[in-house]
């Protein structure tokens, strides 16, 4: 083996935090737009006469679950992964950040559109929608095509710049970045849809202009990773390099093939991950859709204030996720700390369940243990992918999770809007979301069992001494 004596980009500290950082402000605008509706459903449901929109709960479900409906139907996502290993990071990160731009002027059409009283019918399967919400659920379904596969080449970059270095840190700060964009969306759109009359449109407006300047860093980010190519042709150096490229042209190594799929497929270990990653989120981001509305439904939090305390479950994240992520390249422990994870959502999803909370400030503090759960699955799963995939499948492999996940993202709050519309104490949604987390907490053991057996390595430190 050669000793590698050129350092190449990403061995400089620097360079590779900087690229983090540009990569995770892209992401950190997407998942502010992602929620920005989120606090409005009050909003929304107000007669179009009294400012509103008009939409029912269950409009309002289908629109939050549109997010994963053509990366699930059209199995967007699933192709974004083989884009990404095919055509690699530059060309499928603008093509995602555009994807996302366009869906945001659509959804921003949708909801600050005069439509009248139209409706979008569907007549043999008995679909109707306000055109208002259709228009934005198209939107909102094309911005979440772009979000996922600009989330899957991000993990990607991580990898390609952290392996060997800080990885699950740095994937625990870029996820905290974007929860940094999820809560403020949670605190601040209902009160800056109010400064301006209460009109949805507005902080929707925001975000696109975020979203544009993410779009922007992103392409910064381009340049550095053909430096870092660049630096990593040089390092092999003439010789070494030339013998890698005769090899990879007899189709070994570095190359994806969709025969290599089998091996993803047929990983046990991947599969416990898809389905932790389906259950959990499925517990979080669509209880989020809803939780404004819960705070003023069950626990009398005034409308203004009401978006703030489901926003502490992403503020929390943001020093929990990087606190957990270094702990787990230290320490190691990463299928138990899912475990931990799993547990605390299903025991918090319970207690909102049975109503035993009588005030506010109680609701506070669960939702401060809802935050710690949400750091501890996160910054432990994402870093363990790595481990079980090899890198040239890695964007499929990410892929595939994101899209398994993202059935539950769409069908989801569909399934609880309709719910919330039949039982609007919310018991019997919350009694849902607390079944996902008693699945997920199942999983984790599974998965704790299947990496006893095949070695992994989630339960080893990420940091080689
Ligand atoms: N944009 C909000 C949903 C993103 C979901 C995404 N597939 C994901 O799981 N990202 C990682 C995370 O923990 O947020």
């Amino acid at each position: 083996m050669t000793e590698k004596i050129q350092r190449i980009l990403s061995d400089s500290k620097g360079a590779r935090w900087t690229a983090l950082f540009i990569v995770a402000f892209t992401m950190m605008t997407g998942y502010f737009i992602t929620d920005v509706m989120s606090p409005l459903e009050v909003l929304l449901d107000k007669p179009v006469a009294a400012g509103g929109l008009g939409w029912t709960s269950d409009d309002y479900g289908f629109f939050a679950g549109s997010y994963g409906l053509i990366n699930v139907f059209l199995l967007m996502l699933f192709f974004g992964g083989i884009i990404l290993d095919k055509m690699g990071i530059r060309f499928t990160g603008i093509m995602a950040c555009g994807l996302m731009v366009i869906g945001v002027f659509i959804k921003y059409y949708g909801v600050t559109g005069d439509f009248g009283d139209s409706r979008f019918t569907l007549s043999f399967v008995n679909f109707s929608l306000p055109m208002s919400a259709a228009v934005a659920s198209l939107g909102f379904a094309i911005f979440g095509v772009g979000c996922e596969i600009c989330g899957i080449t991000v993990s990607k970059i991580i990898t390609k710049w952290f392996t060997g270095h800080e990885l699950a840190l740095a994937m625990g700060i870029q996820v905290a970045l974007a929860r940094l964009g999820t809560a403020g969306a949670m605190m601040g759109a209902l009160p800056f849809a109010k400064a301006f009359g209460g009109k949805v449109g507005a902080p929707v407006l925001l975000g696109l202009v975020l979203l544009v300047i993410g779009f922007l860093s992103f392409i910064v980010y381009t340049v550095m990773d053909k430096k870092l190519d660049k630096s990593v042709e040089e390092a092999k150096g003439e010789k070494e390099f030339e013998k890698e490229k005769e090899t990879l042209d007899e189709e070994t190594d570095d190359d994806f093939h969709f025969r290599d799929l089998k091996y993803i497929f047929s990983n046990p270990g991947f599969w416990c991950i898809c389905l932790l990653c389906l259950l959990f989120y499925s517990g979080v981001f669509p209880f989020l859709k809803f939780a404004t509305k819960l705070m003023i439904a069950n626990y009398g939090v005034s409308e203004d204030m009401a978006g703030s305390i489901p926003s502490l479950i992403p503020f929390g994240t943001l020093l929990l996720t990087p606190l957990f992520g270094s702990l787990y390249d230290r320490i190691g422990k990463g299928a138990t700390l899912m475990l931990i994870g799993s547990a605390m959502l299903a025991a918090v999803h319970f207690i909102f369940a049975i109503h035993i909370l009588p005030y506010g400030w109680f609701a506070v503090i669960i939702m401060i243990i809802l935050g710690v759960a949400f750091s501890l699955v996160p910054s432990a799963m994402w870093p363990s992918v790595p481990k079980i995939i090899p890198m040239k499948l890695l964007g499929s492999a990410y892929a595939i999770i994101f899209y398994i996940q993202n059935i539950g993202l769409a069908l989801v709050p569909m399934f609880i809007g309709k719910v919330n519309g039949a039982d609007p104490s919310y018991t019997t949604s919350m009694s849902i979301f607390c079944g996902f987390g008693v699945a997920a907490v199942v999983i984790s053991l599974l998965l704790i069992a299947v990496d006893k057996k095949k070695h992994y390595g989630l339960q080893d430190a990420n940091i080689k001494k």
